[in-house]
């Protein structure tokens, strides 16, 4: 029999301590979705106004074509998002992962929360649901795995779940070259010749690749399953399955016309990239990174899977000297990247506001 709200003594201890997650509560088969869930209005998909622009969709067969390189730095400069196609990772490599981010969730809570920030073996795993529920004031329709890594693949991934570590494992390997291809064009563009290790690790020092599960939702009208945000890394590799609900806000040049949310439909093979704000303050503004949101839906669960690549945490970030040479005036203050990823964890998703402890 379907179980009621009241039925459910203490949502937190449910969906959090005893970690069965938002999907614990979407299979209990409730009639509509706790109080605690129930977004204000303003951040509901519902009153979200709809862009008539699009995220264009490269194809990368030719990567070191220039016309392939024009359409990625200008997307990254006016959209701060795109699709790729024939970006070289195998399409069986994002399936296996999908995959297997569909078994580790369909595991029992009790194995799950063995990842719990209060149990995991390790720092670089991590179980969770919502963003920052302990701050949050209504709580996103959304658990996730996230799985930290730099330096060694083996001993960084020794604590990873069995049920899905060598399919993550095999889908960061293969999307290695796609990402240094894409630091290194960017870069180009911004005057930056060669990508030494200094850069290497500014740019792609470390890694966080995090298995989002939106479960089917009894109210999606009323919930969000990603509040507004912009990612704080230097790329977001972001691997959608087909069900969609990922939007992205259109750059608003003071002009109406191109304002809006814009949709980012589910592509076969493609890999959706965005621009975070590492990479806006190092280009000092010039590539954007843009606020974007996901809605759930009341009939299927969706998955995604972000490769955040971000600079190492004591790496200090500020605008290039190659950006400025030309006299351009910085709009960044340097700071210490393990400072950022504090701020940003610290507080819930607030749109575009993290960038702001980087403004000079
Ligand atoms: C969940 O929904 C999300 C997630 C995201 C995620 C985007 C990214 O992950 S981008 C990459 C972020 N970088 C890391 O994850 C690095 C891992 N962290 C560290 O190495 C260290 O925490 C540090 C940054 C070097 C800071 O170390 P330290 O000075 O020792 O401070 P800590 O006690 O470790 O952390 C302070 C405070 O921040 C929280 N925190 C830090 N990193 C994370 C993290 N990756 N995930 C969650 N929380 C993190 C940490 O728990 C501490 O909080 P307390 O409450 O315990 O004080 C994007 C979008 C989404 O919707
Ligand atoms: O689920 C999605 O499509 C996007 C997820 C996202 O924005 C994030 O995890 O930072
Ligand atoms: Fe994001």
């Amino acid at each position: 029999m379907a179980k009621t709200i009241s039925d459910l003594s203490d949502i937190t201890d449910f969906v959090i301590n005893k970690g069965n997650g938002v999907k614990g509560l979407s299979e209990l088969g409730l009639k509509s979705i706790p109080n605690q869930y129930i977004q204000p209005l303003e951040e509901r998909i519902s009153t979200m106004i709809m862009s008539q622009d699009s995220i264009p969709i490269i194809d990368m067969s030719n990567w070191n074509n220039p016309k392939v390189v024009e359409s990625i730095c200008s997307a990254a400069e006016k959209f701060g998002f795109f699709q790729l196609v024939n970006h070289g990772v195998p399409v069986e490599v994002l399936e296996n992962v999908k995959e297997a981010t569909h078994r580790f969730f369909l595991l029992p809570a009790e194995a799950k929360s063995k990842y719990s920030k209060e149990r995991s073996p390790s720092n670089n795993v991590q179980y969770g649901t919502s963003f920052n529920p302990q701050a949050e004031k209504a709580l996103e329709w959304k658990d996730f795995l996230g799985l930290y890594a730099y330096g060694d693949e083996h001993e960084v991934s020794a604590f990873w779940p069995p049920v899905c570590r060598d399919e993550v494992l095999e889908y960061m390997k293969k999307s290695e070259i796609l990402t240094k291809r894409l630091v290194e064009l960017l870069m180009r563009r911004l005057n930056v010749k060669e990508i030494d290790k200094a850069k290497e690790y500014l740019l792609m020092g470390a890694k966080r690749i995090q298995l989002n599960y939106y479960p089917i939702c009894p109210n999606p009208e009323l919930a969000v399953g990603n509040g507004r945000h912009s990612d704080i890394s230097t790329l977001t590799i972001l691997l959608q399955d087909d069900i969609g609900g990922l939007y992205v806000r259109r750059n608003d040049n003071g002009n109406d016309k191109d304002s809006g949310w814009i949709h980012v439909p589910p592509v076969k093979g493609s890999l959706v990239i965005n621009i975070g704000d590492a990479l806006q303050i190092i280009s000092n503004g010039r590539y954007k990174s843009v606020e974007h949101r996901v809605a759930v839906n009341s009939s299927k669960n969706r998955v995604s899977i972000p490769i955040f690549v971000f600079p190492r945490p004591s790496e200090m970030i500020s605008p290039l000297p190659e950006v400025l040479e030309s006299g351009e005036k910085p709009v960044y203050k340097s700071v210490l990247f393990s400072d950022y990823v504090k701020h940003f964890f610290a507080k819930p998703h607030n749109g575009k506001t993290t960038i702001e402890f980087a403004k000079i």
